[in-house]
């Protein structure tokens, strides 16, 4: 393709070290961001990361043996090894099996930030494809919930795909919905409400334990709930939900009943994981792959500035309706692969301002983190240079009651 049509110009060559060539555009989106090109030079260098299964470790040897290259502790990072980066693992039968999968360090960081313990209620705000949505189920354990929600049915379904790969969905339930509206509580705060009894007037629409084939009467559901698009438009569409989840035995109107305002303060999510929405620019790898998909998509899909400012709004109100879900004594974690001030600062410089229940809090696991502080003191910011990993900015907001 030649440089015209490619969007490429002499900036092509601007900084030494930028191999990766990019269109002015986008080099023009870094220097309004005060952000360096030359971290897309590392796109080729920087390790790509795999977290191993729980219980798979006495099968390291034979997984070295299958992708042909050492496993390299993180050595900061439980689960979590560094492989070069042109290694491949989706063709390989550990990856099929669902004894490894793919996820940069920094993303595991963002999960582990969330200190989640035993038997807490956990909402992820924005889930899809599901890579730090599994390895909140891994970490769950045997008690408590998990919540996975996304705006995007297509995107949710690949996680529901995860979970049933990696047989992690036993307290998940997966809702398409718009985050920024969700009202769903865990199911302990229905506990007011007895499950739908055999002989209630309203067992017909009870749930039983889910099955992959719907009802005549949930697909019909589910389309008026569609409405013909792939983005939901209306109530939360439940897609998924595991026999511990909470869900099995209640009825649609007890699991999907309005909150009241006061009600998320005590009986809410223990822990609210918002990784949000962004321009993706921090995450060096997904950029490159635009080389292929084509520079004009990065620029309608990520750089147009109407859809920046959209994505700010769209940042703050996911991250003031993962707080609203929140109860008082519990912990957000707000993340974003992007690099940018606006979009991660900005957005909780804004937040709290708003919210006088909210503080930023120490995330005290990150004593040894190769990563460096964010503009506001106790955030934290990954990226390619600092930590040998893709971009990721991670604050950690806890909820005072008022
Ligand atoms: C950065 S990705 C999340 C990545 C995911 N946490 C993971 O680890 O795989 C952001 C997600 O937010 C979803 N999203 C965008 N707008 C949303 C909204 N209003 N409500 C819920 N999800 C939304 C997108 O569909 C996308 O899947």
């Amino acid at each position: 393709m030649d440089s015209v049509e490619n969007g490429l110009s002499s900036h092509e060559t601007v900084e030494q070290d930028v191999t990766l060539p990019l269109p002015d555009a986008f080099l023009d989106f870094l220097e309004e961001n005060g952000l360096d090109p030359s971290i897309y030079s590392m796109a080729n260098s920087t390790p790509r990361y795999i977290r191993l299964k729980p219980g798979c470790e006495d099968e390291l040897t034979e997984i070295e043996a299958e992708l042909k290259c050492e496993l390299k502790k993180v050595v900061w990072l439980p689960g979590f090894f560094a492989i070069p980066p042109h290694i491949q693992i989706a063709g390989s039968k550990s990856y099929q099996l669902g004894k490894i999968y793919g996820m940069d360090a920094a993303s595991g960081a963002a999960v582990l930030a969330l200190n989640v313990l035993s038997g807490d209620h956990v909402l992820d705000l924005c889930a899809a494809p599901g890579a730090k949505l599994c390895m909140l189920c891994d970490v769950l354990g045997d008690s408590g919930s998990l919540t996975g929600v996304d705006f995007s049915r297509h995107r949710l379904a690949a996680c529901r795909t995860m979970l049933q790969k990696y047989s992690l969905g036993n307290r998940c339930r997966l809702f398409v919905a718009d985050g920024t509206s969700f009202s769903i509580l865990p199911v302990r705060a229905s506990f007011g409400i007895n499950p739908c009894g055999a002989n209630s007037e309203r067992s017909t629409d009870r749930l039983l334990e889910w099955t992959s084939k719907r009802t005549w009467k949930d697909r019909r559901r589910a389309s008026k709930a569609r409405n013909g698009t792939d983005l939901v438009t209306s109530d939360p569409e439940l897609i998924f939900y595991g026999r511990h989840s909470g869900v099995v035995g209640l009825c649609r109107n007890q699991l999907f009943r309005r909150v009241d305002d006061n009600e998320p303060s005590t009986s809410g999510y223990d822990k609210v994981l918002v990784d949000a929405e962004c321009t993706h620019d921090g995450s060096i790898k997904h950029i490159q792959k635009y080389e292929f998909w084509g520079w004009k998509t990065l620029q309608r899909r990520v750089l147009d500035a109407e859809r920046t400012d959209n994505l700010l709004n769209l940042q703050l109100q996911l991250l003031t309706n993962g707080f609203r879900l929140l109860r008082v004594g519990g912990s957000l974690v707000y993340s974003t692969c992007s690099l940018t001030v606006a979009q991660n600062e900005g957005v909780v410089e804004q937040f709290l301002s708003r919210n006088p229940s909210a503080e930023l809090q120490q995330i005290d696991i990150a004593d040894g983190w190769p990563c460096r502080s964010g503009r506001i003191p106790k955030t934290l910011r990954f990226d390619p240079t600092t930590s040998q990993t893709s971009g990721l900015f991670i604050a950690k907001i806890f909820k005072l009651a008022t």
